[in-house]
């Protein structure tokens, strides 16, 4: 990765496309400019021109061409944009005649971010955040992304990392004025109390129930049940489309079916799994074995039965998470609710005519609110997040509980806890923590 290398992609989507821009950043972008467009444009000004092969001269395409000179661009390098008639032979071209500049790439997935990071432009968690935000499929996750990506837990992060360091500075020059390494209690007792403050903010921080989380993954809700119940053939009718296999066969679904719902800005992740039964078939065998295993890590557990046969009852480990929904009630005629034998909500639904399954969406969705919350925007969106917040916190609790002992100790732990901070913003530690961010980006971002 060598950043005097100038870069460039197509940063727009698959193509063929009414417009497709491709983006270049580095230190070549006005030679790429001078060699495609024979001039350099106006900083800032959108500005029509033909993009011609350099060697050749022949014309690719009329475009609208960026400039934005360094340090005041997203990269904060030297970058431009192209913004071509998004065929495919266009981008080929254009992407061929940048190739045949000195100095100019093919960018690799999430260089231009990583560059941008590189030269201050964004800390670790803003580049989460705009990697979350291009992630995001519903307004939720839009809006959590988008306060990661304006800094909300960066600049937090960075203002519990400043005063950790005036903290830490008072406790050091207390030690280099004493022979004997204790701090003067005139130093040592407000910097501790600075400590407290910040340890009670973080520990607060943390105590969020795991909402942000939540919200980045969606709320993961299974359909489980015994064999043949209707399963399938209700997330069918919830996503309007044949998501799954139905069929009168016991044991039809083997592997997990997983659909993506939008419920008013709320994600949740719908898993369709096999009918729980014993079975000596392998491979059924393995489709139960995966969806105890989805059932067990859900969210919430929508346990199926048929409403005309309502003996099977849900397995210990997810009975205290799961709703009831009896199906097939056109068949069965009245739906009087039956004796519940497990505590959560019930729900009588039909596949075919619909019948209840408004009800349970408006449920599911005021449950995955009620869960993930809507408000105030979650500090904490990855467990890189907690992890780090946690180690803060805990080194800042050991670091008071040091106060009778010895100085130099509250010093260490001071120490630690502000690098912690500083791995949560990208200071230190950042090139494992960038590879892992990065492998997921698209080229072009
Ligand atoms: N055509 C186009 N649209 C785009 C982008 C892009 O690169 N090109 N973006 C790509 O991500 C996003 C917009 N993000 C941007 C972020 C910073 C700057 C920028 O020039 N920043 C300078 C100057 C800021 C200012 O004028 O206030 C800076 O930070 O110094 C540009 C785009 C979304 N839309
Ligand atoms: N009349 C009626 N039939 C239904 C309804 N829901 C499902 N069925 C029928 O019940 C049978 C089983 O449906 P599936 O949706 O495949 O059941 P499943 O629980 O996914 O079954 P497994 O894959 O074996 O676990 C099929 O013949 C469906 O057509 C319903 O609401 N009304
Ligand atoms: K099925």
């Amino acid at each position: 990765m060598q950043s005097h290398d100038t870069v460039f992609a197509l940063s727009s989507g698959r193509p063929p496309a009414a417009i497709a821009v491709v983006r270049v950043s580095g230190p070549q972008t006005a030679d790429a400019l001078a060699a495609l467009i024979g001039r350099v444009p106006k900083a800032r000004h959108a500005t029509l021109a033909t993009v011609r092969e350099p060697a050749s001269r022949e014309a690719i395409d009329q475009a609208v061409v960026l400039w934005f000179p360094g340090p005041g661009s997203e990269t904060g390098e030297d970058t431009a944009e192209f913004q071509l008639h998004g065929g495919r032979a266009v981008i080929a071209a254009v992407l061929k005649a940048l190739a045949s500049v000195p100095g100019c790439r093919m960018a690799e997935p999430g260089e231009f971010t990583r560059r941008a990071f590189h030269k201050g432009k964004l800390d670790l968690t803003r580049v989460e955040g705009l990697a979350d935000l291009i992630a995001a499929d519903t307004d939720a996750q839009r809006r959590q992304a988008l306060s990661h990506l304006k800094g909300l837990l960066g600049d937090r992060a960075e203002g519990w990392r400043r005063r950790l360091i005036e903290a830490q500075a008072l406790v050091e020059a207390g030690l280099d004025f004493s022979d004997e390494g204790d701090v003067p209690a005139g130093l040592l007792a407000p910097a501790l109390a600075q400590v407290t403050v910040l340890r009670d903010e973080i520990r607060r921080a943390l105590e969020d129930g795991g909402r942000g989380e939540r919200l980045r993954d969606g709320f993961v809700v299974a359909i489980a049940g015994p064999p043949n119940a209707g399963k399938s053939s209700l997330l069918n009718r919830i996503v309007r489309r044949e998501a799954a296999i139905v069929s009168p066969i016991p044991g039809t679904t083997r592997d997990v079916v997983e659909v993506h719902l939008d419920l008013r800005g709320q994600p949740v992740t719908l898993l369709d799994t096999a009918g729980l039964r014993d079975t000596d078939d392998p491979v059924e065998q393995e489709g139960v074995r995966r969806a105890r295993e989805r059932a067990g890590g859900a969210d919430l557990v929508l346990w199926v039965q048929d409403a005309q046969d309502r003996t099977e009852v849900p397995p210990e480990d997810i009975r205290h998470r799961a709703w009831t929904v009896s199906t097939k009630i056109d068949l069965a005629g009245a739906r009087g609710p039956a004796e519940s034998r497990i505590a959560g909500r019930q729900f009588f639904t039909s596949a075919v005519t619909g019948d209840g399954i408004p009800e349970l969406l408006a449920a599911l969705q005021a449950e995955a609110e009620a869960q993930v919350g809507v408000g105030e925007p979650a500090l904490v969106v990855r467990a890189r997040h907690r992890v780090a917040l946690e180690e803060t916190a805990a080194a800042l609790d050991r670091a008071l509980a040091q106060r009778t002992g010895s100085d130099e100790l509250v010093a260490e732990d001071l120490r630690l806890a502000a690098r912690s901070l500083g791995r949560l913003v990208g200071r230190v530690d950042v090139e494992d923590i960038l590879d892992v961010i990065f492998r997921d980006f698209c080229i072009g971002k």
